[in-house]
């Protein structure tokens, strides 16, 4: 089942300890066990982490990639529509 989230409680996930939450569009991804495979580099991702990373994510890459990694990371929806 998808979780809801707050903003606030994706703040929550911003280390190693509490995982990291970053969130793309209204999708919330928990990129944890992401970091050492991603292709940009784990430093960056826990640059973002706990925040709203739709700018960066869509500055650097194409919708290919939630539709190949999207379903594996995302672990829920933001709550309320996420200002820009
Ligand atoms: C769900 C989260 C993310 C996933 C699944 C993901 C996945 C990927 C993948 C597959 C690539 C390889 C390039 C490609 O195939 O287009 C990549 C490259 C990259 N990503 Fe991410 N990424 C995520 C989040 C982010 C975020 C939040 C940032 C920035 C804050 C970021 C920055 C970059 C950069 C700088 C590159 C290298 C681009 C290049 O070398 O041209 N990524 N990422």
């Amino acid at each position: 089942m998808s979780k809801t989230f707050t903003a606030k409680e994706v703040g929550e996930h911003k280390d190693e300890q509490n995982g990291l939450y970053i969130i793309v569009d209204s999708g919330v991804y928990d990129v944890t066990n992401f970091l050492d495979e991603h292709p940009g580099g784990a430093k960056i991702l826990k640059r973002v982490a706990g925040k709203n990373a739709t700018k960066q994510f869509w500055k650097y890459h194409g919708k290919n990639v939630l539709e190949k990694y999207g379903s594996k990371l995302k672990v829920g929806e933001l709550a309320e529509t996420a200002k820009l």
